[in-house]
């Protein structure tokens, strides 16, 4: 099988081209463990496939690292964006990619033909508790609703990028529990499908910190859908505005994001290639 390993801010990825191979349906969980895993495969924090689309000129589909497959992926979007242009299944620079969350619409900034930073317009956000999905008392939305885990009662705001949130505040990031309560939290009974796991640090309006416990792959180096998660979880507890660009520092790097007054979210980053190869018995 041949693969490109590709990173967003250090959220990386295997990528498998289906416009140019193809894989049995059946074994794409296992297939995705097996290249993730850092001794016996290749290493990663899961598996991306660039596929056909009926309603798109790409398709993403994102598995984590445990097999489980996301409806949806920042990181991976902006990734899926470069290497379709870069291997010329779009012509156009701004073009939609389907995902199992929907469509989002992607544009490339590329010099001398390589792409450097992608910006994804990831859609508006969800904020029922019912289509999180979150267990509880039937509300329009969880902001800063207290979450009792182990005796301790957190402040919990929900938000759905396509894939579900649960974003904390916490007044230094270098603290925050993300080993202890990340897995916890992910597992919790009050979200059906598990959820990813964010903790905030605040700087200003338009600055904040960022830490994940990911769905499915533990902690990564930075989540894309997290980080636009964070940022509405920012606005919806007052501690920035809607319509102003916030950078939000990971791990892996920044990225520059907007909720915007027509309730859209932009992001913004970077999309790397890591190397390209086969993988598999000869
Ligand atoms: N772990 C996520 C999928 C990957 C999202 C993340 N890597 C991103 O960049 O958004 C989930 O199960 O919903």
């Amino acid at each position: 099988m041949h693969f490109t390993k590709m990173h967003g801010l250090g959220n990386s990825y295997i990528y498998v081209d289906l416009f140019k191979q193809t894989l049995d349906e059946d074994k794409l969980a296992s297939l995705a463990i097996e290249v993730a895993d850092k001794n016996k495969g290749i290493g990663s924090d899961g598996m991306i496939l660039v596929c056909p689309s009926e309603k798109a000129p790409v398709k993403m589909r994102v598995f984590n690292n445990d097999g489980s497959e996301a409806k949806n992926c920042g990181n991976g979007l902006r990734c899926v964006a470069k290497f379709a242009y870069e291997h010329g299944y779009v012509k156009e620079k701004t073009f939609q990619i389907e995902t199992l969350g929907g469509l989002v619409e992607a544009t490339v900034h590329e010099e001398n033909g390589v792409v450097q930073l992608v910006t994804v317009d990831m859609g508006k956000p969800v904020l029922a508790r019912k289509l999180i999905p979150m267990l509880g008392e039937d509300k329009e939305q969880v902001v800063a609703e207290p979450f009792l885990l182990d005796d301790e009662s957190f402040k919990v705001t929900a938000v759905s990028m396509g894939n579900p949130h649960a974003v904390m505040f916490v007044d230094d990031i270098s603290q925050a529990p993300v080993d202890e309560i990340g897995p916890k939290m992910e597992k919790d009974e009050r979200f059906p499908e598990w959820v990813n796991v964010e903790f905030v640090e605040v700087v200003s309006e338009t600055e904040i910190h960022f830490r994940v416990w990911e769905r499915g792959s533990g902690i990564t180096q930075a989540c894309g859908t997290g980080a636009c998660a964070a940022v509405v979880a920012s606005i919806l507890n007052g501690q920035a505005e809607k319509g102003k660009e916030v950078t939000v520092h990971l791990l892996g790097g920044d990225l520059q994001i907007t909720w915007l007054e027509n309730g859209h979210v932009l992001m913004t980053g970077a999309a790397e290639v890591i190397c390209e190869g086969v993988f598999g018995r000869k």
